[in-house]
């Protein structure tokens, strides 16, 4: 009998990983987690720099064959980590990186049905919990998400590691956590699919505000602390925040305009050598001035931007100059068919986007110049 609900409407769904570890030290945690998953021969999928770090302690695995990342979550990539997978027999995947390695362990790991440890080596984005993984070209720009409905087994995270990353790493995860409670919020108003695959939980919602709080309260310390290399539990909360509440909160929460918006930047080449969160950032602020939040609200998000080091301007993600051509290719990319965009609970079209992009910029310089002209001193941006 058909059904006379649309179930992803009705359907609420929270999803996360079988396990979050997180501290000093959790990385000595790997060879159990694997022990438990009943994995034998473990690939290790590892970036080259976090190979460099943890280089002699994944070697202690046994039995592990490690293969290093490319550098790219491309299609040709995960053609390639998958052939060596199937070629070395392998019974796990161990991603050990930032976002980009950690989702091509997923894009191999789940259509091949192995057990999945996450181990990222910096709090920069909120791919480590999630089901699904963001795809590019080689070049870099946007070509699709890939959904696999089963999140990572294990999440292992060594504030050790996190904490001598270089700080831009973290800020840029702040960044993509400073998204999570907005667009969790605009899906929950829309009730639209979530990245989970149905209506956002309440839980999910509460976790995404968590984040935010979290974010406000600590992200100043947490930066100072990587500033200094040290493990302290501002550092602490924050690295959760980053990781484990911002990415339940966005994938049973929903995504909205913030990530389209960010989705949309990546055509522009001057974007490129901004990191996700950096961009994401950007594209809050734009998101908050598509909604017509209040001025007080845009404030206090784009003051907290400015006191942790993220981007406030076009110019702070390399469009200094930038035409209104080249905004309405971002904005016409960020309302495409499919796009989170169309999860806000207003219908929004690409002329509104440049348009709160342009409104987002001149806030953002604004609120720059007013602090400093009474003394503040702000850290560099995408420093
Ligand atoms: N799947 C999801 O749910 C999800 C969510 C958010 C973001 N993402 C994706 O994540 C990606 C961005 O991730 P990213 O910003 O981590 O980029 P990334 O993976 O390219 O890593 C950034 C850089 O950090 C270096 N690095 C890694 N560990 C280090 C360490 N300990 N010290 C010094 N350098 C280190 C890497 O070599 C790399 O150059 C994007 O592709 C984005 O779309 C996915
Ligand atoms: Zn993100």
């Amino acid at each position: 009998m058909a059904s006379r609900v649309d179930a992803s409407l009705e359907v609420a769904v929270f999803a996360a990983p079988g396990k979050y570890i997180q501290g000093r030290g959790a990385i000595g945690r790997l060879e159990d987690t694997l022990e438990n998953l009943g994995a034998n021969i473990p690939l290790i999928l590892c970036d080259p720099v976090a190979s460099q770090i943890l280089g002699d302690t994944l070697d202690r695995i046994p039995d592990a064959v490690r293969i290093e990342f490319n550098g790219e979550c491309s299609p040709e990539e995960i053609e390639r980590v998958s052939k060596e997978a199937s070629e070395s027999g392998v019974d796990a995947l161990v991603g050990v990186g930032g976002g980009k390695t950690l989702d091509t362990a997923k894009s191999v790991a789940h259509p091949m049905g192995l057990p999945l440890v996450i181990v990222p080596t910096i709090a920069s984005t909120d791919a480590p919990t999630s089901s699904l993984s963001v795809v590019y070209e080689e070049d870099g720009s946007f070509k699709e998400y890939r959904f696999f409905g089963r999140n990572p087994d294990a999440v292992i995270v060594d504030t050790a590691v996190i904490a001598r990353a270089p700080v831009r790493f973290l800020v840029a995860g702040i960044g993509d956590g400073l998204s999570t409670y907005f667009e969790a919020d605009a899906s929950s108003k829309t009730r639209k699919q979530t990245m989970a695959g149905g209506a956002p939980t309440q839980a999910a919602l509460a976790i995404a505000r968590l984040c935010y709080d979290t974010l406000l309260e600590y992200g100043v310390a947490a930066r100072l602390a990587v500033e200094r290399q040290a493990v302290t539990p501002a550092l602490d909360k924050v690295v959760e925040a980053n990781t484990l509440l911002s990415g339940l909160g966005f994938e049973s929460g929903g995504l909205a305009a913030a990530h389209s918006v960010h989705n949309g930047l990546t055509a522009l080449e001057g974007t490129h050598h901004y990191w996700h969160g950096e961009k994401v950032a950007f594209g809050v602020i734009t998101m908050l001035m598509l909604e017509e939040r209040p001025a007080r609200q845009i404030e206090e998000v784009v003051d907290f931007c400015l006191e942790v080091g993220l981007p406030v301007t076009l110019g702070d993600i390399g469009l200094e100059g930038v035409s209104r051509e080249e905004l309405e290719k971002v904005a016409d990319l960020a309302c495409a068919e499919g796009e989170t965009i169309h999860n806000e609970p207003f219908e929004v079209y690409p002329e509104m986007v440049v348009d709160a992009m342009l409104a987002a910029d001149a806030f953002g310089g604004q609120r720059r110049d007013e602090l400093e002209g009474i003394g503040r001193k702000l850290p560099p941006v995408a420093g």
